[in-house]
């Protein structure tokens, strides 16, 4: 999408003003564009941003809005108003008029309705009118719509947050330092720069792995040896100087696992990288202190014990939303939360980068679909039918860019928590949410059960290297609760 992006944004008009566009899904898993806006609220700059943001989108959905995966109906937050215009629907979200001064982070979304609930709120009249106004400086929404709705409506969701509350998230200082008039655009996807004159092997067009699949069918890549140069993908990234979070948790008696999991990363994972560990923990003092080479921090944060493993288990998916957005969001540019009961036999590097990661678990890669243990009880917010489904995606490793974590997370813990108010359980907790999540959100790389292996398991002719696998454990002498 970055590519496309700047190939965009060099033909066509882009107000000035906008900074950092992002293509993303929003909370509500629809395709969206998001910016920093310096700009008072109704301007025209703001307006037009609008118009651009739309007709950047119609250059960009490669697939129909209608499959968006929108949660649950009656998710919208309150407050949220919308106005209707020939076939486009416009909402907005919180009270432009507490922002209106200093511009704002927005957030143009296409979708279906979300709430059929939803109303318009009387004493905002104001505010729909300035709304409307933005509808008339569409040169064609009719058109730019119709590209993309067939034969269901499409609504435009409008969302934004002031940019005083937005100031903890980092602006690259490139775009910090230039002058507002000027705009500056990068987005977070960097160029692969390779360096001249680096000597490495030709790849070929033919020959290659043919004992395994190496491309999902949305063409994400699927990771194994072999697929990869590491002395070119260590040259691609190291370059862009990159921070990884690590969370890990160590509840309980699992803290025992943590002096071998962080000697064998620091061996293994992510070498040459800054590397920042969030280790979770009821029992601080008992964290080893381990050697860190240089660039890599290791920070100790308490959370509460359980006498429920399947709740120590679950509850990471809220406490690493919650640290995302306290600090990682701050610290790091990508994020890999891992299991602690677990260590690294071989390099796990910057080939497992990639917006939104997951890992194909180790014991079900030769299953066909009806054979995994989705959650197959409607009930649950977790619930996957039997025909459908992609791989069975381990809960031991999830990864991406930060805030496409923090959405899954999100989500995942939203829906965990909808569960339980209806005395629910998935099957395998916060990883049953996770395969539901991916379903439906394809994640953009996908690592091979190289990188989540079993110790008890015996390795397979198509495993070549074990990056990365959990140790034998004693349930009964671990878990609090077997
Ligand atoms: C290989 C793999 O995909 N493993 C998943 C699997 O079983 P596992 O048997 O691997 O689950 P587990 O016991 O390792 O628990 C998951 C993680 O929770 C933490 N923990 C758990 C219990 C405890 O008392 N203290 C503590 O700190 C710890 O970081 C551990 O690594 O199913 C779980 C579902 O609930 C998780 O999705 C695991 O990621
Ligand atoms: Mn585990």
């Amino acid at each position: 999408m970055g590519d496309q992006l700047f190939a965009f944004l060099e033909k066509q008009y882009m107000p000035p003003n906008i900074r950092r566009p992002y293509l993303l899904k929003d909370r509500f898993g629809q395709f969206c564009i998001q910016y920093l806006l310096n700009q008072p609220f109704y301007s025209e700059i703001y307006r037009a941003s609008i118009v651009w943001a739309m007709s950047y989108m119609t250059q960009c959905v490669e697939s129909p809005p209608g499959i968006y995966d929108l949660g649950q109906p009656g998710t919208t937050e309150p407050g949220c108003r919308r106005e209707r215009e020939g076939d486009a629907t416009l909402y907005t979200q919180a009270d432009p008029f507490q922002s209106a001064v200093e511009g704002a982070v927005l957030t143009i979304s296409l979708g279906r309705p979300i709430s059929s609930s939803t109303t318009i709120d009387g004493a905002r009249r104001s505010s729909i009118s300035a709304l409307t106004r933005i509808h008339t400086v569409w040169r064609d929404p009719a058109s730019l719509l119709n590209n993309l709705i067939g034969p269901d409506k499409l609504y435009v969701y409008v969302s934004f947050f002031s940019e005083r509350l937005n100031r903890d998230i980092p602006v690259d200082e490139d775009v910090k330092s230039s002058s507002p008039s000027k705009p500056m655009v990068r987005s977070r996807v960097w160029n692969m720069a390779s360096p001249e004159k680096l000597l490495y092997k030709q790849p070929s067009v033919l020959m290659g792995r043919t004992d395994v699949v190496t491309v999902t069918p949305w063409l994400a890549s699927i990771i194994w040896e072999g697929t990869f140069d590491p002395v070119l993908i260590d040259n691609i990234y190291k370059p862009m100087n990159l921070t990884i979070a690590t969370t890990v948790f160590a509840v309980g008696k699992y803290v025992s696992f943590l002096r071998d999991f962080l000697e064998t990363a620091e061996m293994h994972f992510m070498v040459g990288f800054n590397v920042r560990y969030y280790v979770f923990t009821d029992r601080p003092h008992d964290v080893p202190s381990v050697n860190l080479t240089q660039g890599r921090h290791l920070s100790v944060i308490q959370v509460p014990g359980s006498n429920r493993w399947q709740e120590i288990s679950a509850r990471r998916m809220e406490i690493i939303q919650t640290t995302i957005e306290s600090q990682i969001r701050r610290e790091a540019d990508y994020i890999f939360c891992l299991d602690v009961d677990s260590k690294f036999h071989a390099r796990w590097g910057a080939e497992s980068l990639g917006r939104l990661v997951a890992v194909i678990h180790p014991g079900y890669y030769d299953q066909t679909r009806a054979n995994f243990p989705y959650e197959r009880r409607p009930a649950s917010m977790a619930y996957i039918p039997m025909d459908e489904g992609d791989y069975y995606y381990g809960g031991a490793m999830i990864g991406g860019f930060v805030e496409d974590v923090y959405t899954l997370t999100t989500v995942c813990r939203n829906r965990f928590a909808v569960d339980a108010g209806n005395s629910i359980e998935a099957a395998w907790q916060e990883e049953s949410h996770l395969n539901r999540y991916l379903l439906y959100n394809k994640p953009s790389k996908v690592l091979s059960p190289e990188y989540l292996w079993q110790d008890f398991k015996a390795k397979t002719k198509e495993v070549k290297v074990i990056r990365f696998s959990g140790v034998i454990k004693n349930y009964a002498e671990v878990r609090p609760n077997v």
